[in-house]
């Protein structure tokens, strides 16, 4: 029997974030293996015209629920969701809730956060650091608590190249940050967020390295443990290989590149590309959850869950693969055939973005102008343009994060669990994996149907004939001006004829 899935049945667990990318593969293996845990609050806000229960009910009849709804048909009633906002005083909850919650709760999974890179710091710090605080002040009201752990991210100190498993300070205390939160107006916070985030490339990275802090200080007399998953991408193994849900990381640069949008990207071609697989994030995150409240480590404990030191991969090998995989499966009505390279200077990346991402937009707006319909491709354009600056400063550093946290957690796990709750990256086939995960980007997050593929096929031979059509009436128009106004371009044209009648 896995010590793990015995460890969090009969639990009443509590996840924040839950309606999140790793919340949803959190709350599907719990259930998955341990069908007869007590129940899973989720602290849930209303959206996008959605009720919780809705949201939910979303969620339980998605594709990635299908397995647990087989194993544990009642799972509609081991879920209970609660009305709350984080960026609210005591988030919201009622008193009832607020009371069930801290009379019952045994485990916190605390994943909620705004992962957008460019959040002002204001909205960065309420969820990444107020919200932590909050709740750990509630975590300490909790008498059945056996253990809080935190999902933070390993880019939390990325202005360090080595990076241990341990809290790095930052230059002012998380405390202040928070206080002068409350004080300062917009303009001020606008002003000092460069200085206060130094080296770090966003808000998103200096508030993680904040929350860790104020995990690290509240929670001194819990057990607890922090989380650092590298760059998370689709499932490797469970519940099934390429599940994925949203545009984050590399899964919305890949729809890019399979779409004929990306065609060049300012990256290091050897550095490490530091992905992990959600599933094993997932896997790592429970077995840390036992470990911690079974054997309650002295302090708390940091787990890096990264590949580039047990399994490195490059962004030469990651890209060359993604792109031999449209081959395998195209994506359907490509803008442009999936071609891309790597840049390395800023000055080639101008180039490139001018050339082959700009000039064909601008091309094809044109086109749909003079045709009738409205521009539409500038604008996509841009917003990728956007997006691959702000994930430029990722895919051109390396880092070494050191796992002896994750090894001697590997150790500590029957073989039993080893097997049931997988981390070793050791064993991950990256060619697969990436061919999985094109593939799940298409079926789960494109909802395109494998039908579609020789049609999509047609497209891009259609696309071909194209680009090759317009090649050569570039050349000729560029000829015939050459040589309306270039004596040497004529002199060439008279010496190719004269061959030709030779
Ligand atoms: C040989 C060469 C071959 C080359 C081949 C190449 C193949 C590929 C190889 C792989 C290389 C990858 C490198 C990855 C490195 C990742 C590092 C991450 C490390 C950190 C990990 C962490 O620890 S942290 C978690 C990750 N955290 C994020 O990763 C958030 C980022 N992100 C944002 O911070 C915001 O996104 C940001 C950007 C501000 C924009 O913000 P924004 O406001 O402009 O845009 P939004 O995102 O709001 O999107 C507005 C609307 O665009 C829609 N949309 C967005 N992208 C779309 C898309 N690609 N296709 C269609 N639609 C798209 C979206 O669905 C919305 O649609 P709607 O409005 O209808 O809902
Ligand atoms: N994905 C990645 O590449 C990585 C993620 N991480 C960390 O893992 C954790 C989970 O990330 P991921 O699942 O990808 O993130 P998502 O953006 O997919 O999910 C974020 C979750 O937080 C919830 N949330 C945000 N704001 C609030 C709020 N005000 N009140 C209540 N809930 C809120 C969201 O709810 P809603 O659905 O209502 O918006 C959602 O459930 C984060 O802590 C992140 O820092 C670390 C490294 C990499």
């Amino acid at each position: 029997m896995s010590m793990i899935a015995a460890f969090y049945s009969s639990k009443s667990i509590l996840i924040t974030g839950a309606t999140g990318f790793l919340g949803k593969v959190l709350m599907e293996k719990l259930f998955r293996t341990s069908p007869d845990l007590k129940i899973i609050y989720i602290l849930v806000r209303p959206k996008a015209g959605q009720t919780l229960q809705q949201r939910v009910f979303q969620i339980l009849n998605s594709k990635l629920f299908e397995k647990v709804k087989e194993i544990c048909p009642d799972v509609h009633e081991k879920i209970r969701p609660i009305s709350a906002d984080l960026n609210q005083h005591d988030f919201g909850i009622s008193k009832e809730d607020m009371e069930e919650l801290l009379s019952s709760t045994n485990v916190i999974f605390h994943c909620a956060a705004t992962v957008r890179f460019d959040d002002p710091l204001r909205h960065a710090v309420q969820l990444n650091v107020t919200a932590t605080q909050q709740l750990l002040f509630m975590a300490s009201q909790m008498p059945k608590l056996e253990a809080f752990i935190h999902l933070s991210t390993a880019f939390s100190n990325c202005n360090l190249q080595h990076i241990d498993e341990v809290i790095y300070p930052c230059s002012v205390e998380p405390k202040k940050i928070i206080d002068s939160m409350e004080w300062l107006d917009d303009a001020i916070i606008d002003e000092i967020t460069p200085k206060l985030i130094g080296d770090r490339p966003n808000t998103y990275t200096y508030t993680k390295a904040l929350g860790e802090i104020v995990v690290q200080q509240e929670g001194a007399n819990m057990n607890v443990a922090i989380i650092r998953p590298s760059i998370v991408g689709a499932t490797w193994q469970e519940p099934f290989p390429g599940w994925v849900d949203n545009l984050n990381g590399p899964s919305g640069m890949i729809i890019a590149a399979g779409k004929g949008f990306l065609r060049s990207i300012k990256a290091t071609p050897l550095a490490i590309a530091d992905l992990i697989p959600a599933d094993t994030v997932i896997n790592l995150t429970l077995a840390a959850g036992w470990y911690t409240a079974v054997h309650r480590p002295k302090s708390t404990l940091i787990y890096h869950c990264t590949s580039g030191n047990l399994n490195p991969c490059n962004w030469l090998k990651m890209g060359l693969h993604v792109l031999e995989t449209f081959e395998k499966v195209p994506f359907e009505k490509a803008f442009r055939r999936p071609k891309a390279n790597f840049t390395t200077t800023s000055f080639t990346n101008h180039y490139w973005n001018a050339v082959s991402h700009r000039a064909p937009a601008v091309i094809y707006d044109i086109y749909l102008r003079l045709t009738g319909r409205k521009p539409r491709v500038t604008k996509l354009m841009n917003r990728m343009l956007r997006m691959l600056s702000m994930l430029e400063y990722f895919v051109n550093h390396s880092w070494e994060w050191s796992t002896h946290n994750t090894e001697m957690l590997m150790s500590m796990l029957s073989p039993e669990d080893q097997r049931m709750f997988n981390f070793d990256v050791r064993q991950l086939n990256w060619l697969e994996y990436i061919e999985n995960y094109v593939l799940g980007v298409k079926k789960y997050l494109l909802k395109e149907d494998m039908a579609g593929i020789p049609e999509a096929r047609q497209h891009l031979k259609r696309l071909r004939n194209i680009h090759y059509l317009f090649n050569v009436a570039l050349f000729l128009i560029i000829w015939r001006l050459l040589i309306a106004r270039w004596q040497m371009a004529r002199n060439i044209w008279f010496f190719i004829s004269s061959l030709h009648t030779l």
